[in-house]
C-alpha cells in the first residue's frame, strides 16, 4: 500500500535547486518567508557539476599554458604539453567530485527547507513531490511556486541517433578519459568551448556545424575564435549538415555528412542547443498546452510571473533556464534575485501589479544588457545589442570597430590578435552593446555592461580613462575612431 503523502504548507515552493533556484529561495528567506527547495538530482544544478564549472576547469589550464607559450621568456621554461590527468583531477575538485554536501549545508544554514525528489504541479499553488526516499509530499504554497527547473538538451533530427551512444555536455564535462578522436556536433558556445578543451587535452577533434562557428556573435569576433581552434588542430566542418550516425564493429562512431564525406570518432558530443525543462511538471493541470511544435512554452513578465495562469492572484513564477530567456547562470541568478524580492514584496503588500522597469523587482537588464563570455582562447565577450539586433529593434544604430592593437595587448602576449566593437545609439549618444575578442578580454566586459546599463553618454564616457598599458586602452581608440 502506498504511504499517505506528507502534507506541508510553505509560503514559497521552489522547484529546482540549481544556482537559480537557490538564489530565489535565499531572497524569499531573507524577505522573511518560509521556503522549500525541491531537487531531483544534485543541489547546485547543471552549472556546478556538468556545465560552467567543469567546462571552465577543463579550459583554464590550456589557456594558461598557451599564454606562457606565447610570451618569450616564459616560453622557454615551458617544455611539455598539458598533463591531462592533472587537468581532470582539478576539474573533479571544482565539481566537488559530484557531491553536493557543501551546497546542502548552505541551504540549511540559510533557513531553507530541502526535499529531495521530483516535483510537479497538481493545481494552482499545489505541488506534489515523489521523494527520492520513497516518501510522497503534498505541498501548498501560500504565496508562490517558482519553476527553476533548468533546461534540457535538444535532440537534432539525425538518422540513427536514437540507436547509438553519444555524449551530451554532461558526459563531456564529466569525462574520466580523453578520447583519441572526438566529433562535436554543434558550433554554439558549448560545442566550441568543449572542442577546444578536448583538443588541448590531446583529442583529435572535428567540429561539425550547419552554419558558421558561433553564429549568434559578430562574424569578425567569431572568426578569431575559429582561428584559435584551428591552431589547436580542430578540424572545422562549417556549413555542413549531419545526415546519419552509426556504430562500427570496433565500437567507433561514424557521421555521414551532407557533403558525402564521413567522420569517424571514438566519441561524439551532441551540443545542439537546449530548451526549458517544462516536461513532466504538471503544467497541463493548470491549462498550459503544448504549442504547434509539441513543446510546452510559458511567457513571463518582467518579475518572472507566468502569464495566463488560473488562480487567485499572482502565484506562479519561472526563472533562469526554465524561463527560456537567457540560458546563462549569471542572468538567471539576476532574475532570481529580482523575482525573490518581488515575491516577498507582494506577500507584504508592498508591490501590486507589474514592477517598474529598473526597479529591484524587474528583470529589465534582460532587454538591454546581457553579458556573455565564450571561454575559449581567444575569448569572446559581448554585452547588449549587436549592430544587427539594434537595427532590428528599431534603434538608429551605428558601430565602430578596431583590431585590438594597444600597448597593453602587445605586452600581454606575442602576436596578440583581438577585435573590438561598440554599438552606438545615434539618437541618445549612448552605448547599446559591445563585443571584444582576444586573449583575456572577458575582464573588459563588465566596464561595457556598466556603460550600457548606466546609459552613460559618450561625451562622459570620454572621461573614463583606461590605465596605461592595459588592453582596455582599446576603449579610448574606439571612442577616438568614433570622433571624440
Ligand atoms: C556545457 C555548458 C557550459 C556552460 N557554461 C556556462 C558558463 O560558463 N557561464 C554561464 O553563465 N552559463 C553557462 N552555461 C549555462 C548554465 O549552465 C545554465 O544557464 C544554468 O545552469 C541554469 O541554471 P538553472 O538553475 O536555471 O538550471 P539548472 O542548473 O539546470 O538547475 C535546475 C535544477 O532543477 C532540477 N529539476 C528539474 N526538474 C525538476 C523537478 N520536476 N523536480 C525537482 N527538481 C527538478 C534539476 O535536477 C536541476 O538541478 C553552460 C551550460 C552548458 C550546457
Ligand atoms: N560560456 C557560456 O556562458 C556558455 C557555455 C556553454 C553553454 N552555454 C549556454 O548553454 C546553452 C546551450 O549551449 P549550446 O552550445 O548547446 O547551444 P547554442 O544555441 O549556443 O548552439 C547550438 C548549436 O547547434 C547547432 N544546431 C542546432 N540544431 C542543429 C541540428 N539539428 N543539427 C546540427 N546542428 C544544430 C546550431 O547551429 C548551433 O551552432 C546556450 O544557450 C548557452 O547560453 C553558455
Amino acid at each position: 500500500m502506498m504511504p499517505e503523502p506528507v502534507e506541508q504548507e510553505f509560503d514559497v515552493v521552489v522547484i529546482g535547486a540549481g544556482a537559480v533556484g537557490e538564489n530565489v529561495a535565499d531572497r524569499v528567506a531573507q524577505g522573511g518567508l518560509s521556503v522549500v527547495l525541491v531537487e531531483a538530482e544534485l543541489v547546485g544544478g547543471e552549472c556546478s557539476y556538468w556545465a560552467c564549472m567543469p567546462s571552465k576547469a577543463l579550459l583554464r589550464p590550456g589557456t594558461a599554458l598557451h599564454a606562457a607559450q606565447t610570451t618569450p621568456g616564459a616560453k622557454e621554461a615551458v617544455t611539455r604539453t598539458l598533463d591531462a590527468a592533472a587537468v581532470l583531477k582539478r576539474r573533479d575538485y571544482f565539481t566537488s567530485n559530484w557531491q553536493d554536501d557543501s551546497q546542502v549545508a548552505w541551504v540549511k544554514d540559510s533557513g531553507i527547507d530541502l526535499i529531495r525528489g521530483h516535483a510537479w504541479l497538481t493545481a494552482p499553488q499545489g505541488v506534489q513531490v515523489a521523494g527520492l526516499d520513497g516518501t510522497s509530499h503534498r505541498l501548498r504554497a501560500r504565496h508562490a511556486v517558482v519553476l527553476a527547473t533548468g533546461s534540457m538538451p535538444n535532440t537534432p533530427p539525425i538518422e540513427g541517433l536514437e540507436d547509438v551512444q553519444v555524449w551530451g555536455t554532461r558526459e563531456a564535462t564529466s569525462a574520466s578519459e580523453v578520447p583519441e578522436r572526438l566529433a562535436v556536433l554543434g558550433g554554439g558556445v558549448a560545442g566550441t568551448e568543449l572542442a577546444q578543451a578536448f583538443a588541448r587535452l590531446g583529442s583529435a577533434v572535428t567540429l561539425v556545424t550547419r552554419g558558421r562557428l558561433l553564429g549568434k556573435y559578430p562574424e569578425e569576433a567569431a572568426s578569431l575564435v575559429a582561428a584559435g581552434l584551428r591552431a589547436d588542430g580542430v578540424e572545422l566542418r562549417l556549413h555542413t549538415e549531419t545526415q546519419r550516425i552509426s556504430t562500427n564493429d570496433d565500437g567507433t562512431l561514424s557521421l555521414r555528412l551532407g557533403d558525402g564525406t564521413t567522420v569517424t570518432a571514438d566519441k561524439v558530443l551532441v551540443s545542439t542547443g537546449r530548451h526549458p525543462a517544462l516536461e513532466g511538471l504538471g503544467l497541463e493541470s493548470i491549462g498550459v498546452e503544448p504549442d504547434d511544435r509539441g513543446q510546452l512554452a510559458i511567457t513571463t513578465d518582467n518579475s518572472g510571473l507566468v502569464q495566463g495562469v488560473p488562480g487567485d492572484g499572482p502565484w506562479l513564477y519561472a526563472v533562469g533556464d526554465a524561463a527560456g530567456k537567457n540560458l546563462l547562470t549569471h542572468q538567471g541568478k539576476y532574475e532570481a534575485r529580482a523575482t525573490g524580492d518581488a515575491i516577498a514584496a507582494r506577500a507584504r503588500g508592498e508591490l501590486n501589479g507589474a514592477p517598474e522597469d529598473w526597479s529591484r523587482y524587474s528583470h529589465t537588464a534582460n532587454q538591454h544588457a546581457v553579458p556573455n563570455v565564450v571561454f575559449t582562447d581567444p575569448e569572446l565577450a559581448t554585452v547588449g545589442r549587436t549592430l544587427e539586433t539594434a537595427r532590428q529593434d528599431g534603434f538608429n544604430a551605428s558601430s565602430v570597430e578596431l583590431p585590438i592593437q594597444v600597448a597593453g595587448s602587445s605586452l600581454h602576449s606575442e602576436n596578440y590578435e583581438g577585435w573590438a566593437q561598440l554599438v552606438i545609439d545615434e539618437d541618445r549618444q549612448v552605448l547599446l552593446g559591445a563585443t571584444f575578442a582576444g586573449p583575456d578580454v572577458s575582464e573588459l566586459l563588465h566596464a561595457a555592461t556598466i556603460a550600457v546599463v548606466g546609459q552613460v553618454p559618450l561625451n562622459r564616457l570620454w572621461h573614463a580613462v583606461p590605465s596605461y598599458p592595459t588592453i582596455s586602452e582599446v576603449w579610448l581608440r574606439l571612442l577616438e575612431k568614433y570622433g571624440l
